[in-house]
């Protein structure tokens, strides 16, 4: 196998074209059966791969920096550096990371996982270069859908206007996880598929090619003026970034040659490629969207799998039959379609649907004009994309109570996708905001109860709900819901466990059997339940609260604030997760060393004096 020559980037520097070409097939199938066996983002790194061969071999990483943004399609990329031999630990419990990471390997130019952040991080590169007088290139490799995103487009500006070196590629495979979005999807789908446009860039190329690559700069240079003075429609021309393209993105030897061709050009590029997402594996191409990010499969016999009902499909049926008798709800998502469940009311409700692609930001804004103008609009978000959002949350919607309601998906740790997509801070960034009520249903029962009640109240209201599987509801069901009040499941004789979302099933597990310990589905935060709290402290209950969140800023400090407030004492131990990043790896492991898991909560009960009693 040429992969075994292959230890490190420089060793692709003396392969010949046809050893580039069978590494090319080597690559996929690794990735291939390394996802079947971990899941991963097995579409979009396929679509990469010729790509990154070619990136490898005419640059020099790591003094040259290549930046993948999201870094979700860059599994070649870390086969290539050294990581071969750990490539089948991906995502995995201690394994290395399904996103480029910094503290993996020098390789990794940014540790990512959110998308459209390579083109600012990759100029604040070029201008560390220049200023300390140093010499290597900055690539940043950008998918159609991070480039939907406000920080990069935001980000072309700015390198169009600093005219330093600096090489984006975009990689347009016209897909997000769901199909893109937006008019540059539109402009470039158009652009492209101009027969026209592809019949002279094929025939310009095959007769430059056989003159000399001096032509070709020369031309290239003509091209550039013409398209300056016709003020070329191309969007690039405004940013002031030379544009080029489109070119094949599968083409290895058509994508080398045009990278030699264009590294040492001064001022900023943009290598606009079109690829396609799963390139190179049947189903992969015919379905992007599911092969987008699938779990574990058989690879000779690849069948879909489904992955049992979620929060997000509780959530989708639930907004789904809610809109079928309400003309005003307005559903939005940022480029989240699946994950949040939606497909089906995308489906059924196409004119109250909108995608904004990869833009939180804008969704959470545009939420506050429709809900300004008289919609109910209903933003479902994952609490770790929110984060992109926060002072369109406070300055666009909390300040004049606009009726935003959040459909928090993802909350809590999430498994394999790691540090960058757990969803762990959204009550500490939410809580402080004023008007923003924040409440966790503990069933699908209590999310319809929760969301058809906080679209009544038409005010600023976040529902959390973690990743995880729960019992399909029978449609038709509405439970009522006593809003801001807290539901004790099981009485205690000294002590209860309050929980917020998710922890609750280990709080229920801990006070098995133990009369002496109740349970509180602590389901408001805010509101939250402060006729209740002062029953239990002036009870003279022991108090254990728990959440699936960074235990500073969490449920347990706003219970602390509360008794403060209330002028009460009550002795508490608040368990949430600890002050670091949680990595990717088995969810229960890493509630267990965090310190939120049943174990947990029976050890923070015998520390306030209530032993686990023995199971009778
Ligand atoms: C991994 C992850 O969380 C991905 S990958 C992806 C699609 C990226 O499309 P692109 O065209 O850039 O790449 P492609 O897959 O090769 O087509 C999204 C929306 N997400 C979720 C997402 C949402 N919002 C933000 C801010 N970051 C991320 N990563
Ligand atoms: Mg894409």
């Amino acid at each position: 196998m040429i992969l075994d020559t292959v230890n490190s980037p420089q060793d692709l520097k003396t392969l010949t074209q046809s050893e580039l070409l069978e590494l090319v097939g080597e690559l996929r199938s690794e990735i291939i059966r390394v996802c079947a066996q971990n899941g991963g983002h097995l579409a979009s790194s396929l679509g990469a791969v010729e790509l990154i061969v070619a990136l490898h071999r005419v640059f020099d990483s790591p003094r040259d920096r290549i930046l993948f943004d999201v870094g979700h399609q860059a599994y070649a990329h870390k086969i290539l550096t050294g990581r071969k031999e750990v490539f089948h630990t991906i995502r995995q419990e201690g394994g290395i990371s399904g996103f480029t990471k910094v503290s993996e390997s020098e390789h990794d130019a940014i540790t990512v996982g959110h998308a459209s952040t390579s083109l600012a991080n990759a100029l604040g590169m070029a201008i560390a270069r220049d200023t300390l007088g140093q010499d290597y290139h900055v690539v940043a490799v950008i998918g159609d859908g991070a480039f939907t995103g406000g920080m990069a487009l935001a980000a072309m500006n700015v390198i169009g206007g600093q005219k330093r070196k600096l090489l984006t590629i975009l990689n347009d495979n016209e897909m997000s996880i769901s199909e893109n979005v937006g008019a540059l999807n539109r402009y470039f789908k158009e652009y492209q598929t101009r027969k026209w446009v592809q019949d002279t860039q094929k025939w310009g190329k095959q007769v430059l090619e056989g003159i000399s690559p001096k032509l070709f700069n020369l031309v290239d240079r003509a091209k550039e003026a013409a398209k300056l003075m016709l003020h070329q429609e191309n969007p690039f021309y405004a940013w002031g970034i030379r544009y080029v393209g489109p070119v094949d993105g599968h083409d290895l030897p058509g994508l080398i040659h045009i990278l030699e061709q264009i590294k040492e050009l001064d001022g900023p590029t943009l290598l606009h490629i079109v690829t396609q997402k799963g390139k190179g594996y049947g189903v992969a191409e015919e379905d992007p969207i599911y092969w987008h990010g699938p779990p574990g499969f058989n690879p000779d016999k690849p069948e879909k799998v489904s992955k049992g009902y979620s929060w997000s499909a509780a959530f989708g049926d639930a907004i789904t039959e809610l809109a079928s008798s309400d003309p005003k709800i307005f559903v939005i998502t940022p480029a989240m379609r699946e994950g949040s469940g939606l497909v089906r009311y995308s489906q059924t409700h196409p004119e109250r649907y909108l995608d904004t692609g990869i833009a939180e930001d804008v969704a959470a804004t545009v939420a506050a004009g429709m809900g300004l103008r008289g919609l109910k609009p209903v933003l479902a978000i994952y609490s770790t994309f929110m984060q992109r959002a926060y002072d369109q949350i406070i300055h666009d919607i909390a300040i004049e109570k606009v009726p935003v309601v959040f459909a928090v998906d993802r909350a809590g740790i999430v498994g394999g996708d790691g540090a960058t997509h757990n969803g762990v801070f959204d009550i500490a960034y939410l809580r402080t905001v004023p008007n923003l009520q924040i409440a966790a249903p503990k069933d699908a029962y209590e999310l319809r109860a929760m969301l058809k009640k906080a679209l009544e109240l038409q005010a600023p209201i976040a529902l959390r709900y973690p990743r995880d599987s729960v019992e399909k509801v029978p449609e038709g069901t509405w439970p009522s819901i006593e809003w801001g009040r807290w539901e004790i499941l099981k009485e205690g004789r000294k002590a209860y466990i309050l929980s917020f979302g998710k922890t609750l099933k280990y709080a229920l597990e801990a006070a098995l059997d133990n009369p002496e310990v109740g349970v509180i589905n602590a389901r408001f935060l805010k509101p939250l339940d402060q006729e209740m709290l002062a029953q239990l402290a002036q009870g003279g209950y022991k108090l254990v609260t728990v959440e699936d969140h960074q235990r500073m800023g969490g449920f347990g400090s706003a219970v602390l604030e509360s008794l403060s407030g209330l002028g009460l004492q009550a002795e508490v131990r608040v368990l949430g997760l600890q002050d670091v990043f949680y990595d990717h790896g088995s969810i229960a492991r890493m509630h267990a060393e965090a310190g939120i898991d049943a174990a947990s909560i029976r050890a923070a009960l015998a520390e306030l004096g209530l032993p686990a009693q023995m199971a009778l």
